[in-house]
Formats: C-alpha cells, sequence, structure tokens
C-alpha cells in the first residue's frame, strides 16, 4: 500500500522513479591517544585545503551563476581562519584530525544557528564541509551524491550547495529532503534547474533505497511505495507535460485573449544568458524581469559594492532583458538575508525588524547610492526600468522611496507588498505609486505570524490560504480602481492553477523563475477570464487550502 508524506512544495512539477539516498556522513573512529600532535595538525590542514580545493573546482564548474557563488561562498567558510584557528587548537589539546575538525566545525556551527535566519541555513554548508574534510583525513571517500546509473529520485537529509550544484538533471529526477525551508539551497537550486522538489519532508528518512516513490512539488507531497508500474505512467505523464507546454510561446492571455504579463524573477544578469539556463528553461520567453532582487550582489560580502559595480551590474541586466522591461527591487536585506558591512545591530526577532525599506532608517545612503546607480544605468542603455521598494508598510515610507526615486529621474515607482498593513492600505499607497508587486512569500509569513522558513508550519504558510487571497484580492481591486498594474511575484505566481486565481482576483503580471512560466502560460490559456473569476470566488469562499483545490477543476 502507497503511503503519503508530506512536506514542503518549493519547485512544482511531478516525477517519479526509483530513490538513491545520499551516502551518510563519515563515521568518527572512537577517540584514541594523539603521539605525534605535528602529523596530526598536518593531517588536518591537508583535509582543509583539500577540501577548499574541492569547493573551488566545483564552483569553476558550476552550470549557472547561482550555483557558482553559492559554492564560492562555501569555500570560503572552509577557508576562514578562525575554523583553521579552531581545529589547531583542538589538535594541540590532544585532539586527533579528524576529531578536531569535527569539535571546531560543531563550535562554527552552533554560532550560525544562535545568528538565526540566513546564517542558521548555512549550517547546512559547514555540515557539508565537515563531513568533506573529516572523510578526508580518515582517508574515506568524499560524500557526494549517488550515481546508479539509471534516472532516480534523491532522498537526503539535507543537499549542501555542492551536491547540488553537481545534480545531473538528466539522471536526477526529483529532490526530497528532510530538512531544508522555502530558501534553503535546494529549494533555490532545484527551482533554477526545473527539478521538483519537497523539503521538510517528514518521514523522507525511512524510505529505502530502491522504493518507487513519486514527487508533487507542487503540493509538496511524496508517494512512497507506488510500484513500478504507476511511477512509469507518472514519469511519462510529467514528461509529456513538459514537453507539451515548452512548445507554447508567446505573451501571458487568458482563452479569451484577456493579458497577463508573464514576468521572470532574476538574481543578476547571468540567469537571463542562454548559457547559465538550467536545461529546462530553455526556450523560455518571458515578457520581462518582474522582480530583479539586487541584494544577491550584496550578499557574501565584506564590504558594500562600489557604485561603478552597482551600475554595471544593473546595465547587464537592462540590456539582457526581454522586451527590454525591467522591475528592480532595492536592496531587501535584514532576518534571511543579513549583510555584515549594514553594521545593523543583533536583534532577537528579525523578521520583524530592521530589513527591506527599513534598512535606509539607519543606512539611508545605501539606498540613494544604489538608487544613484541605478538611474545612471537607466541613462547608460536607455532603458526605462520599474523601481520598486521591499517590505513597504505605511504610506509615510511609500511617499519617502517614491520622493527618492523620481528625484533621480525614475519614472516608474512602486513596492511590494509584503506586510498586511501595505495590503490594507493598497489604494492609498497607489495614491504615492505607480505599480504595486505582492510578495506572496512575506505576504504569508505576515499574515499567517509563521516563519516562512518553518517546516513544520508549511500547511499556513500555503498560497491558497483564503485570508491571504483575501489581501492579493484588496490590492488588485485597489489597482483597478487607480487604473494600475498590480502583480505578484512570490512563488505563489509559478502555481498554475493559482495563477487562474489570482487572475480572477485581478493581478495584472505574473513574475516566476524561468521553469515555472511555461506550465503558467498553458494554464492561463486553458482558461477563460470568467473562468479565472470563478475560480477566484470558490478559492475565496474555501475554509482551506485543499478545500480551495478540490473545489476547482483545472482547464474547466
Ligand atoms: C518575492 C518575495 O520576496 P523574497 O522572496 O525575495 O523575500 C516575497 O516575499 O514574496
Ligand atoms: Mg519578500
Amino acid at each position: 500500500m502507497a503511503e503519503t508524506l508530506k512536506g514542503l512544495g518549493v519547485s512544482s512539477g511531478r516525477a517519479a522513479g526509483r530513490v538513491c539516498r545520499m551516502a551518510g556522513p563519515p563515521e568518527l573512529p572512537a577517540p584514541s591517544p594523539v603521539t605525534d600532535a605535528g602529523a596530526e595538525l598536518n593531517r588536518a590542514m591537508e583535509a582543509l585545503r583539500a577540501t577548499v580545493s574541492e569547493l573551488a573546482a566545483r564552483a569553476e564548474k558550476a552550470p549557472d551563476a547561482d550555483a557558482k557563488a553559492i559554492l564560492e561562498a562555501q569555500s570560503l567558510i572552509a577557508d576562514d581562519p578562525s575554523l583553521h584557528e579552531s581545529v589547531e587548537t583542538s589538535v594541540r589539546s590532544g585532539k586527533s584530525a579528524a576529531h578536531a575538525i569535527d569539535e571546531a566545525c560543531a563550535h562554527h556551527r552552533r554560532a550560525l544557528l544562535a545568528a538565526g535566519g540566513y546564517f542558521a541555513e548555512r549550517a547546512a554548508d559547514l555540515d557539508d564541509i565537515r563531513n568533506r574534510a573529516v572523510a578526508a583525513a580518515l582517508g574515506l571517500p568524499v560524500p557526494g551524491v549517488p550515481d546508479p546509473g539509471h534516472p532516480f529520485v534523491l532522498v537526503a537529509g539535507d543537499l549542501s550547495p555542492a551536491d547540488t550544484v553537481n545534480l545531473d538533471p538528466g539522471s536526477v529526477l526529483a529532490l526530497v529532503t528532510e530538512k531544508g525551508g522555502p530558501t534553503s539551497h535546494t529549494a533555490i537550486l532545484a527551482r533554477a534547474r526545473g527539478l521538483p522538489a519537497v523539503v521538510a519532508c517528514r518521514g523522507a528518512g525511512d524510505i529505502g533505497e530502491g522504493t518507487w516513490v513519486s514527487v508533487d512539488g507542487l503540493r509538496g507531497e511524496v508517494e512512497v511505495g507506488i510500484g513500478e508500474e504507476a511511477a512509469a505512467e507518472i514519469q511519462r505523464r510529467a514528461d509529456d507535460d513538459r514537453r507539451r507546454t515548452r512548445t507554447v510561446r508567446g505573451p501571458g492571455r487568458t482563452s479569451d485573449g484577456h493579458p497577463v504579463k508573464l514576468l521572470l524573477n532574476i538574481g543578476s544578469a547571468a540567469d537571463l544568458a542562454p548559457r547559465d539556463r538550467a536545461p529546462s528553461a530553455e526556450g523560455v520567453d518571458a515578457e520581462g524581469v518582474g522582480l530583479f532582487r539586487t541584494e544577491f550582489l550584496f550578499l557574501d560580502r565584506r564590504e558594500e559594492p562600489g557604485y561603478e559595480e552597482q551600475v554595471a551590474a544593473y546595465a547587464a541586466v537592462f540590456r539582457a532583458a526581454p522586451g527590454g522591461h525591467v522591475v528592480v527591487r532595492t536592496l531587501d536585506a535584514g532576518t534571511d538575508k543579513p549583510l555584515p558591512f549594514l553594521g545593523l545591530a543583533e536583534e532577537t526577532n528579525p523578521a520583524l525588524g530592521v530589513r527591506g525599506l527599513r534598512v535606509s532608517r539607519v543606512r539611508s545612503e545605501v539606498l540613494d547610492t544604489q538608487l544613484d546607480a541605478i538611474a545612471e544605468a537607466a541613462r547608460a542603455t536607455g532603458a526605462e526600468p520599474w523601481v520598486m521598494a521591499p517590505m513597504v508598510t505605511t504610506v509615510g515610507e511609500a511617499a519617502d522611496f517614491a520622493g527618492r526615486a523620481r528625484a533621480r529621474g525614475i519614472a516608474r515607482v512602486g513596492a511590494m507588498v509584503e506586510v498586511p498593513a501595505a495590503a490594507l492600505r493598497a489604494g492609498r499607497l497607489l495614491k504615492e505609486l505607480d505599480f504595486l508587486s505582492i510578495g506572496t512569500n512575506d505576504l504569508s509569513q505576515y499574515t499567517f505570524a509563521s516563519d516562512r522558513q518553518h517546516g513544520e508550519l508549511a500547511d499556513l504558510l500555503d498560497p491558497w490560504q483564503a485570508a491571504l487571497l483575501q489581501l492579493i484580492a484588496d490590492c488588485a481591486a485597489a489597482g483597478k480602481a487607480a487604473g494600475k498594474p498590480v502583480g505578484v511575484c512570490g512563488e505563489a505566481a509559478a502555481d498554475p492553477l493559482l495563477a487562474t486565481v489570482l487572475v480572477g482576483l485581478g493581478v495584472t503580471s505574473l513574475s516566476m523563475s524561468a521553469p515555472g512560466i511555461p506550465a503558467v502560460r498553458e494554464s492561463l490559456a486553458a482558461h477563460s477570464l470568467e473562468r479565472c473569476r470563478d475560480n477566484a470566488r470558490l478559492a475565496l469562499a474555501a475554509d482551506d487550502p485543499a478545500e480551495a483545490r478540490k473545489a476547482i477543476v483545472p482547464g474547466r
């Protein structure tokens, strides 16, 4: 009998196949007395150096810019002098190389977890470094992704960046992890490669090697023990769907021609370069960039990128964007994306603290420099970017941001709606602004008072929740009244059926990572605007996400 496990669907799509599990971390031998501390120290340092070189080499070969940046950052963590010092101290206190590495990594891991948010998620990077270095010190094979010689569903405790970037999309059908959240490496890279993925999947640790499973990356479900024939049928249908949706091209339209812009979420110009595209994103045509997350330029750096560097990075995106349309989001720092150079005070509750636009309360010049650089890049390329701020909460913040952007000649100024307060005052915000873009990832977090990285609260963070949809409906209605665009750029936009609901609520554009676009385009093309409105009414009337999904039959 098949059993269904629940987790957090972080990269949509279906797949089915046999499970291969990641090799476990190397076991530490029982401690034994060290006779030659010098030799032991050499062994430990050699193991760390080998790990740094291995990660740097993988970064070199990384298939895209996201993967490269993540691996480079991980290689820097492995090369951190304070980690090496801790290992040395431990060896000098009588530990073997393997035990010293283990102890030092455990110490640094605790510090990362205590820092919370983005740092806490980097704990997985350190676990990977520990496993690699301990294996090297013990002369064991480096742990990594299996290569069974046939397509497989990869099941792991968690995936490190190094594991994820080396996944061969030709053999890995889907990813299932016990740990991880929506912003974990597994989630980011699975989306970039168009691989269905379920994280925070309780019970995944008990799925046996070779078991036939199906993975639904949209619903966050893993069906275990389905049998070979059922798996083959599910995989065949998934392949057909992917092939079919990739052949559909052109702008987003409902079946009766109502236009809905289909836009891309990107972190840098590299996401727009064909050589960097995931195979699943081949041939994607979008109508522009709906969310350019500029913080990627600032992450994992000791110093703020300079004005010239920023101008060059923004100009590269303006030149490469489909149709030249780009919505730039100014720096979204804080909470899960801390930037040490900002020098912000530690907070007990960072998600409710100084993040997003609020950073400009304490470091106003960072936003000013960024707006200057965006304006300069626009002049240099002849582009007319739309510029929006993250985490706008009040009308005063919106007015202040709009004033600063317009003073620099930026013509189209907007705000992300990520806080319920902004959604409730959408009409008033639109008196100051030209457009709104709804960030459903954060809007869910703040509406349902549930940490967006919390796998256990996945049901509350489900974008089919009627309370979230009601806020979206209110924003869209405000946009309609003002005659101004209101889009969605959170992960909700990439759910093909929910996309019909969003359009029915009055949303004018949907922005997502490239692999999500074909299926959303196809779904819209199969529904008339009236059908989308029916779907919106049904979803708003449902008491929970399951009821909402059941009420809506695809393509009706
Ligand atoms: C798009 C969003 O912003 P980010 O995921 O970058 O916080 C969002 O919150 O929905
Ligand atoms: Mg957000």
